[in-house]
């Protein structure tokens, strides 16, 4: 009887998209050495996967190099955005599939991959769209006779590294308008979930993006993959990932000045005031936590409730995540998919024990009750407080640690105790309030009253160790341009 996985391949509509190859020069390649990638509900193999070292980068980048120059001097803005609908049509047309691939080896459920599909779909879409609005802008000159204006140009080749949390919409939101600038990329996709893009790059080249504009070197080795924040001819790095991680490229990036986004570590507040409408709240909650089993960036990972809510709040809370249903991503009744890796389930595990161990109390779940796969029960912890690691450290799990506070002043003083930067929410219907508090918490989004904050046209971003650079929205384009200013002067000179 064939597996759970071989099942799910075996129904692909078309089975061309699920590879292992690396795509470098505009090939296909499948190299000898290989890594491994699991599916994490039952640990099993999914598959194996073209292991690039550095003699790859180093040839995917030249020719990146090379198929930027005539990809940009030979396409307009308006011929780049029809490549980029095509290309966004294509991955609309194949979501089934796409899905079944990224569930298989994210472990997130169907619904959430083909949500997540269809969010980097919009990537594509918004930045086909962008790529038509490059405006450059004419410049009251101060110098008689002279005209001063600017062009947006493309930064040339991006080195482009993601995790697996979101395994196409964070190639999608780097990669669209890299492309609707004009510039080409080399592509490093997560180690655990490279299949998901591998399929993405052949949907671009279906679509008629010139091959070498977008090259795909999957690899298990770092060494290898720092060759792009190394090399001379990379001349912008896109990051997303850990903080540590990102501090480290930045460091060797810095050999060459290279433009740089870095979108890193969270560690969200969500904030429940008294006057909050609790239902919304644990709506909110539900999503903002428990999205993709605990496992986004802007996850909420402490949540702060006053004192007069907090009783309430937690008994709707529990109730909601005891309807959850834990299983493999791609089963009908699942709504809680695995983690991604055995470290993953670990870390969900240590931040528990240390709190249960200096007084919270488990509401619900608190251990890793299926014996097989990634999976930890869905948690809610109450009684949480400062010193514990909870409050310090991104858990990237199913746990919700509910601490209680009584001011408004305390929760912003306890909510922007972090290095981190990138995401945070509260919930409370007093106008004046919102906006107070909305412009006090020390971080790059704010959802007040919702726990979604994402969608192409909003600007994505940290601050402090959560990182710099936005992604997607007006200021996505950006991100992959250098500004060019042309200073036309003496236009006295030759007058009759
Ligand atoms: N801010 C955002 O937009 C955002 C979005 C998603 C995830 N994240 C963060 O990502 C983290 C989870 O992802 P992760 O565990 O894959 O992060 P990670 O930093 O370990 O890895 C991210 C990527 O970098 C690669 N990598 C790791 N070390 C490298 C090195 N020395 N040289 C070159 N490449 C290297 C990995 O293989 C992977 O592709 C969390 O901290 C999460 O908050 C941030
Ligand atoms: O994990 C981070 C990205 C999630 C999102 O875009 O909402």
């Amino acid at each position: 009887m064939s597996s759970y996985h071989e099942q799910h391949l075996q129904s692909l509509r078309n089975k061309s998209l699920f590879s292992g190859d690396a795509f470098i020069d505009g090939q296909w390649i499948s190299k000898e050495k290989q890594f491994v990638v699991y599916e994490p509900s039952s640990t099993s193999i999914l598959g194996k996967v073209s292991d690039c070292d550095l003699e790859d980068f180093q040839t995917a980048i030249k020719s990146a190099d090379q198929a930027q120059h005539s990809y940009y001097e030979n396409t307009t803005g308006t011929q780049r955005g029809a490549l980029l609908r095509r290309w966004n049509d294509l991955i609309l047309e194949n979501i089934d599939d796409i899905a079944t691939i990224l569930s298989l080896e994210n472990g997130k459920t169907l619904g959430e991959a083909k949500g997540e599909v269809a969010y980097a779909a919009s990537f594509i879409a918004w930045f086909a769209e962008e790529a038509t609005r490059s405006y450059g802008v004419t410049i009251p000159s101060s110098t008689p006779h002279t005209t001063l204006m600017t062009v947006r140009e493309p930064v040339g080749v991006c080195g482009i590294i993601t995790p697996w949390n979101f395994p196409a919409a964070m190639i999608t939101r780097k990669v669209g308008p890299a492309l609707a600038a004009g510039c080409s990329v080399v592509i490093k996709p997560p180690s655990e979930t490279p299949y998901t893009c591998i399929a993405l790059a052949k949907l671009a080249v279906k679509a008629g993006l010139p091959p070498a504009t977008i090259q795909v070197c999957p690899t298990k080795d770092r060494q290898a993959a720092a060759e792009l924040a190394k090399n001379p001819l990379v001349k912008k790095l896109s990051f997303t990932g850990s903080t540590g991680v990102g501090k480290k490229l930045a460091e060797l990036a810095v050999g060459t000045l290279k433009k740089l986004s870095l979108e890193l570590g969270g560690n969200a507040p969500f904030i429940v005031f008294d006057d909050a409408n609790l239902d919304l709240a644990v709506e909110g909650a539900m999503f903002c936590k428990f999205r993709c089993s605990g496992q986004t960036c802007v996850c909420a990972n402490r949540l702060y409730v006053q004192k007069g809510a907090a009783k309430a709040f937690v008994e709707k809370l529990v109730k909601a995540v005891q309807s959850l249903k834990m299983g493999p991503g791609l089963d009908q009744s699942t709504t809680q998919g695995p983690l991604v890796n055995k470290a993953a389930v670990q870390k969900v595990k240590e931040h528990v024990d240390d709190a249960v161990s200096k007084g919270a109390k488990v509401e619900v779940g608190g251990k890793a009750s299926m014996t097989s796969g990634f999976f930890f029960d869905p948690t809610v912890l109450s009684g949480v407080t400062p010193g514990m690691a909870v409050s310090k450290e991104e858990t990237f799990g199913p746990l919700a640690p509910v601490f209680e506070f009584e001011t408004e002043d305390e929760v912003l003083r306890l909510a922007n105790d972090t290095e981190f930067g990138l995401a945070g929410y509260f919930f409370s219907q007093d106008i004046a309030r919102a906006m107070r508090v909305a412009h006090k918490l020390q971080v790059g989004m704010v959802g007040v009253n919702t726990g979604k904050i994402s969608a192409a046209e909003a600007p994505f971003g940290g601050v402090k160790e959560s990182g710099y650079g936005k992604e997607g929205s007006l200021y996505g384009l950006e991100e992959y341009q250098n500004i060019k200013s042309i200073t036309i002067g003496n236009q006295n000179v030759g007058a009759e």
